[in-house]
């Protein structure tokens, strides 16, 4: 295999290919399938942030949760770093998750009270029994300083933070096992609007010195469009549109995205 082929391999962080995941639905009698993602193909190379836009139901959570090995696939395969991740066995798909993190717009609902922001960032180190606990602790500090979290807040319990501080707190926890794959499902949705925006630049901010790959779930186009190289449109759990952002904003393809444009007052 030649270098160059062999770069451009490697430069895929997530390869999705002819992925479909049904969910049996109903009760004893009257069971049926939904085809809640249907057949859909989309890879993000490194430092790419690929937005996954749809209107709800449209099967974007589903297939990001497929990316990082939450859901399994009815058909298809998930290749991370060019391991397809379905194929490993059960621990080690759980050591290889390390590489992929999700940020859920409700991360921070689940920080456990019980722990200063010191142990919360510390946790998902100490859970996969990575480094010593000074270095657990060095690191905690560095990744409280990157979430632009004050070190003399390192005492403070999650109720004494706000809204915004708590998903930080979750990005420092989603970043603590350096994964290079990151699904961001909503990260802002939950957040008051002019805190939004100071969470995003963050997220981008972080996206980019850490050359990423992120896969930004959101039904916000301004959002999407803000921060998005390429971006997926999904309808019915298909991939109606695959494009650069820019041309998917400027020249949507399918009467689906215009649409979805058209309907999103914010742009
Ligand atoms: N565990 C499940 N069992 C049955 N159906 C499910 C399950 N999870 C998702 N679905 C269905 O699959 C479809 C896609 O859901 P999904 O949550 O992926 O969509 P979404 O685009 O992320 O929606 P939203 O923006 O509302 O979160 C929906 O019709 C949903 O009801």
């Amino acid at each position: 295999m030649k270098t160059d082929q062999l770069e451009t391999q490697n430069d895929l962080v997530l390869e999705l290919t002819n992925v479909s995941k049904e969910f049996k639905v109903g009760g004893m009698f009257k069971r049926s399938k939904h085809v809640a993602v249907d057949n859909a193909s989309l890879s993000v190379k490194r430092n790419q942030v690929v937005g996954l836009v749809g209107e709800s139901g449209s099967g974007k959570s589903t297939l990001g949760r497929i990316s990082i090995g939450l859901i399994k696939p009815t058909s298809g395969s998930v290749r991370v770093l060019g391991q397809d991740i379905f194929a490993l066995g059960k621990d080690e798909l759980r050591l290889y998750r390390r590489k992929m993190q999700m940020i859920f717009q409700d991360s921070s609902n689940s920080l456990n009270p019980r722990m200063s922001l010191q142990e919360l960032i510390e946790e998902p180190m100490r859970v996969q029994n990575l480094y010593s606990a000074e270095e657990r602790r060095i690191r905690a500090r560095a990744l409280a300083d990157e979430v632009q979290l004050a070190e003399g807040w390192l005492g403070r319990y999650a109720h004494e933070f706000s809204g915004g501080q708590r998903q930080r707190i979750s990005i420092a926890r989603g970043l603590a096992l350096e994964p290079e794959l990151i699904v961001a499902d909503e990260p802002v949705s939950a957040l008051d609007v002019s805190v939004q925006a100071r969470v995003l630049n963050l997220l981008k901010d972080i996206q980019e010195s850490r050359s990423l790959s992120m896969i930004f779930v959101s039904h916000d186009m301004a959002v999407v469009e803000f921060m998005s190289d390429q971006v997926a449109v999904l309808y019915n759990g298909k991939i109606m549109e695959n494009g650069s952002a820019e041309d998917v904003f400027a020249n949507p393809k399918s009467a689906y995205t215009r649409t979805l444009l058209d309907s999103s007052p914010s742009l």
